[in-house]
């Protein structure tokens, strides 16, 4: 069967190939590296949220890089322009591969983020504007006033991100065909990924992994199918075997 992405022939090439990236979705660093200790950074990138972030703050970043992940920075920061550029180039300090904005901080706040990192010498984490969350159905974007399908106000925000330079957007995968239509240039990073079997929990917009791969998505962020499997490791296998 086809690959439709090259894992990595050896650990100097890093995880650069794989499109997973697992959430590590934990209150705790413990918690947090017992499923990293687990995992390839071979065979996938890690991500580190709110809750982990706030516990255990920027050390737990480093940590993980020490350990061969690249860290997907996941704060998805929504301030005004100039604390929000702030946040992220103190991102981009930690040396994060990926940090996210909400695009609903508007055009001019992600230009100052954009502007912000293009100051940089040193490397620069790739920009990715989040759209309408996974966890997101017609009805509670009704309920915030907003009476369209969450695809239409994806494609509205996707225009905004990309005239303000960004790299790319979070977003379902069910948006990633017209996406990479619309915005070819722009990556799609598409949470809201579940195999065949799993629970739904609280996402709403959901595709199986080898279908987000299809429709276009460029990685998928996949939290407790694997972060609360009986065996981590051989979750996250199936998933790249899935995709092989
Ligand atoms: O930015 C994100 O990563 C994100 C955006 C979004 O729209 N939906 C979404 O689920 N996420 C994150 O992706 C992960 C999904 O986790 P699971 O639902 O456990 O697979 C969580 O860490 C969420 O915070």
């Amino acid at each position: 069967m086809r690959a439709d992405f090259d894992l990595p022939e050896s650990p100097s090439m890093s995880a650069c190939q794989t499109p997973i990236i697992v959430a590590l979705d934990f209150p705790t660093r413990d918690a947090a590296l017992k499923l990293a200790d687990q995992l390839d950074p071979k065979l996938c990138r890690v991500k580190v949220g709110k809750e982990l972030f706030t516990s255990c703050a920027a050390e737990i970043v480093g940590t993980l890089r020490d350990k061969g992940f690249e860290v997907f920075l996941d704060l998805k920061f929504h301030d005004i322009p100039n604390t929000t550029a702030m946040a992220v180039k103190a991102a981009a300090e930690m040396g994060v591969w990926m940090v996210n904005v909400h695009c609903s901080g508007g055009l001019r706040m992600m230009a100052a983020c954009r502007e912000e990192l293009s100051k940089r010498s040193g490397p620069q984490p790739l920009l990715i504007g989040v759209t309408v969350l996974t966890s997101m159905e017609r009805e509670d974007l009704a309920g915030i006033g907003l009476d369209i399908e969450p695809q239409e106000q994806v494609l509205r925000l996707a225009a905004l991100a990309e005239k303000a330079g960004m790299d790319g957007l979070v977003c379902s995968a069910l948006e990633a065909t017209a996406l990479k239509s619309a915005h070819p240039s722009l990556q799609l990073v598409t949470p809201g990924i579940r195999p065949a079997g799993s629970a739904q929990d609280d996402q709403r917009r959901i595709l199986t992994p080898r279908q987000a791969l299809d429709a276009g998505s460029d990685y998928l962020v996949i939290g407790r199918p694997i972060s609360q499997a009986a065996d981590p490791a051989k979750a996250l296998a199936s998933v790249v075997a899935e995709l092989a």
